[in-house]
């Protein structure tokens, strides 16, 4: 029976309508009148869905034929965001399923607003992996994303009596229509047991793994739709469950927790994401988290990719495995362990596929980041994986020796076995040793990673580091989010603009152009208005529009200086509220914060509570006339940050220098038209080689002077004493303005700052209110702030994922796109 190859059903209104209807009545079961929100959004899903299957299993056929080399990007984390828009806009269905809907008496507005958005990563990180799909489905450059189908992704924030306060994200709740489940594709991942030596029958000695026990990792299939060009990618998210579901035996002797016991652990593998994004917790759990999506990842890759019948040695030509940070490493000594346990090849020949098969990115320069896992554990739970780490670290260091000769300091530095605190194995080190590349993800970050965080390394492998510079999909940060603004750069440059952003350079002609100006400041205007409709609904607040709005969303984190704009919103407060400047005299600024907290880190915690009580006592107080308004958000995540970018007019990256590896966030902003006041950080230093120190307002000390500062000896309270607006501002806080007198609530944050201060807030604050004072005088030309919003947007094409996606093709990967 010849069978029709797969068709998408027919793209007009009448076509959409037939499906969505089938769907709602013969898929979810219900009438039309019957049907709930959440149904009309589920049959909406589907719909689309099926206009995007035809393409998805075509790919999959044509791949499985041509086989070209695959990049497997492994990561712990995937931040997707809402999923309809996207797909709408890849299958060019949006004014289709309007006017379909439209039809069915049903608003599509309506059902955007219930999608509950994947929330499978913490920031940075899991963004960024969430753009590079997108990009290399848009290229169509052969991938898989691999990761964890985390049942609760990141906690929901919430505050109460401005505090944080976790609440489980059970995302999965109302159904999760762009899954795929499955359950036949299963893999058996085992931990625990030991491992025993044995002769084979070729007379070779070899190890081998007795397990202690396993879970199955069931794969779910996620559409990673291209861009106008008809290709769909796979992301492939990995969900626990218990081999044996339920122990009848112990359950028919009554102990009815025993019986179900191993079943829940099993389970908890994939039951909730880690909420840490720098210091790792070192729980078994994580590790387990860990070796579990990698383990599946490279058996469904060696199976149902590669195929039977491929000599192992063609490995490296058909795929490359991209670890996401330290969080995928175990990887390496998995692989090892397939090559030489299951495939039979000897330590050499599997050694040198491996090397070929992995590339490192490194995401920190925090030292505390950096994860390391204890001997003690690891052999408890992968046995057989220690003992290849310690054979690949034997062979290395045996290298290592060969070149330096018997430098002991530079062995004991090298090892990828640390002995203090304890002895552990240093994820980075097995990373960097296995890796074919190693990349950081700024120029500066990648520059101090071979000169301070692995110089050793870097020295040893010479053309092993290299640098990617992060990137954004400018479909979502660009087309979706800031839909007029996308119209007005079509308007002037046509459309290609969306898979070639360098095309945005062509504005530059147009920031001289007074129209254009204006129409650009009408599109910033109708955003600041729609965040206001958005933040009104959802936290009862409102946004003025003559206010300046100052924005600042991220992780919190003491690195990214979340307390420089605390001082900065003080001293503007502490200035009116004494007298000594008059509100009026004040440029209307509205300061937005957008920021979530690892659970344990109470450092944190306590900024996010400093945060919204000097935002109630600014907003409350009468003196400052409106002048100044605090608004935080909670449960800042992709979805607000669409609403909240494209309004945005002051883009806050004050990270201290040296201390955020790229950032992304920054890159939005830039290319949504807000100005950036920021140091030398990160990514932050290569927008303002491109956008010019005209249009960027730069502040705070180099790398280079941190360093310096911190050699010389850093006493933050000498700043306080010889600045005084920082110790008007500071004592503002400690005198319990912002906590109803109480001097305790703050003082653990007041006394950090002067006895401690890492991340040198105070003696960056002279040369960050110096640069603020530069906004503020900056903005009252409304005309030429408009101008250099608009010059930022053209000249931060080169911030897209997909020049980040040609850069790891061209410098690691060696994967070009199958057309
Ligand atoms: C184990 C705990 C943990 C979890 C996540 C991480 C991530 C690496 C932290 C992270 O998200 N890093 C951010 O990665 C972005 C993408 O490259 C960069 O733009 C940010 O600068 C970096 O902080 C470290 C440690």
């Amino acid at each position: 029976l010849a069978l029709a190859p797969v068709t998408a059903p027919p793209a007009s209104v009448d076509g959409f309508v037939r499906e969505f209807l089938h769907n709602l009545n013969f898929e979810l079961g219900v009438s039309l009148s019957a049907s709930s929100v959440n149904d009309r959004y589920l049959a909406l899903a589907q719909t689309v869905r099926d206009y995007l299957m035809a393409r998805w299993l075509d790919d999959q056929r044509r791949l499985s034929e041509i086989k070209p080399k695959t990049v497997c990007y492994l990561s712990a984390e995937y931040l997707l965001g809402r999923q309809l828009d996207n797909n709408l806009l890849a299958a060019r269905l949006t004014d289709v399923a309007t006017e379909a809907l439209a039809a069915c008496g049903v608003s599509l507005e309506e059902l955007r607003e219930i999608e509950v958005e994947p929330g499978l990563g913490n920031g940075g990180l899991g963004r960024l992996a969430a753009c590079f799909i997108d990009s290399l489905a848009t290229m169509s450059v052969p991938s898989i994303g691999y990761g964890i189908r985390y049942e609760y992704g990141i906690f929901r924030q919430t505050f109460v009596d401005g505090q944080q306060v976790e609440q489980p994200d059970s995302w999965l709740r109302l159904g999760s229509p762009w899954e795929f489940p499955h359950p036949e594709a299963a893999q058996t991942i085992s931990f625990g047991g030991h491992t025993e030596k044995y002769v084979d029958d070729d007379g070779v000695e070899r190890s081998r793994w007795i397990p202690g026990w396993n879970v199955l990792a069931v794969p779910y299939n996620y559409m990673v739709p291209g861009y106008h060009n008809g290709r769909v990618n796979t992301l492939r998210l990995w969900r626990a469950v218990a081999t044996s579901s339920f122990d009848l035996r112990v359950f028919n002797s009554g102990d009815y927790e025993e019986a179900v016991r191993a079943q829940t652990y099993a389970e908890n593998i994939s039951k909730v994401l880690y909420p840490e994004d720098s210091t790792p917790q070192g729980k078994e759990l994580r590790l387990q988290q860990q070796y579990f999506f990698v383990a599946a990842s490279i058996s469904d890759f060696l199976e149902n990719v590669l195929g039977d019948g491929v000599e192992l040695e063609k490995l490296p030509s058909r795929v490359i495995f991209q670890l996401n940070d330290t969080h995928p490493v175990i990887a390496v000594p998995e692989l090892m362990r397939v090559l030489l346990d299951e495939r039979r090849l000897d330590w050499d020949d599997a050694w040198a596929i491996t090397q070929q098969c992995f590339a490192y990115t490194c995401h920190t320069l925090l030292p505390e980041a950096l994860e390391v896992w204890s001997v003690d554990l690891l052999g408890r739970l992968l046995p057989r994986h220690l003992e290849i780490i310690y054979r690949i670290n034997e062979e290395f260091l045996e290298a290592v020796r060969e070149r330096f000769g018997d430098d002991e300091m530079r062995i004991r530095n090298m090892s990828i076995i640390g002995e203090h605190p304890y002895r552990s194995v240093r994820m980075a080190y097995l990373a960097t040793v296995a890796g074919a590349k190693v990349n950081g993800v700024a120029e500066l970050h990648s520059q101090l990673l071979r000169d301070k965080v692995l110089p050793d390394f870097d020295e040893f492998y010479p053309g092993k580091f290299t640098n990617v510079t992060n990137g954004v999909t400018p479909r979502r940060f660009i087309r979706l989010a800031n839909p007029d603004l996308a119209s007005l750069i079509t308007e002037a440059l046509g459309a290609g603009w969306t898979i070639d952003l360098e095309r945005l350079r062509g504005l530059e002609a147009y920031a001289e152009d007074p129209e254009f100006r204006a129409k650009f400041a009408a599109v910033k205007a109708s955003n600041k208005r729609r965040l206001s409709d958005v933040l009104h609904v959802r936290d009862g607040f409102d946004v003025s529009e003559d206010h300046m709005l100052d924005v600042m969303v991220k992780r919190l984190h003491e690195y990214k200086r979340q307390m420089l704009k605390v001082l900065h919103i003080v001293t503007e407060y502490e200035g009116i509220a004494s007298g000594r400047v008059a509100a009026s005299a004040v440029q209307p600024r509205t300061f937005v914060f957008g920021a979530k907290a690892a659970p344990g880190y109470i450092m944190a915690k306590r900024i996010i509570h400093l945060i919204n009580a000097v935002g109630k006592v600014v907003n409350e107080d009468p003196r400052v006339e409106g002048r100044l308004k605090v608004l935080f958000p909670p449960n800042y995540n992709v979805t607000l940050a669409e609403r909240l970018i494209p309004a945005a007019d002051l883009s806050e990256q004050i990270s201290l220098a040296g201390k955020e590896a790229s950032g992304t966030g920054n890159m939005k902003f830039a290319l949504n038209g807000a100005l950036t006041v920021g140091t030398d950080d990160g990514a932050n230093v290569e927008i303002r080689q491109l956008v010019g120190d005209d249009n960027f307002f730069l502040f705070g000390m180099t790398e280079p002077e941190v360093e310096a500062l911190w050699a010389k000896g850093y006493r933050p309270a000498d700043f306080y004493q010889q600045d005084d607006d920082l110790r008007r501002a500071i004592d503002l806080i400690a005198s319990g303005a912002f906590s109803d007198g109480d001097r305790s609530v703050f003082e653990p944050i007041v006394s950090n700052l002067l006895y401690d201060d890492r991340f040198m807030v105070l003696a960056d604050y002279s040369s960050y209110i110096a640069a603020q004072a530069q906004v503020d005088a900056a903005y009252a030309d409304q005309d030429a702030w408009t101008r250099s919003a608009i010059l930022n947007i053209a000249r931060c094409g080169f911030f897209s994922s997909d020049r980040s996606m040609r850069d790891y093709i061209d410098r690691i990967w060696h994967t070009p796109p199958v057309l």
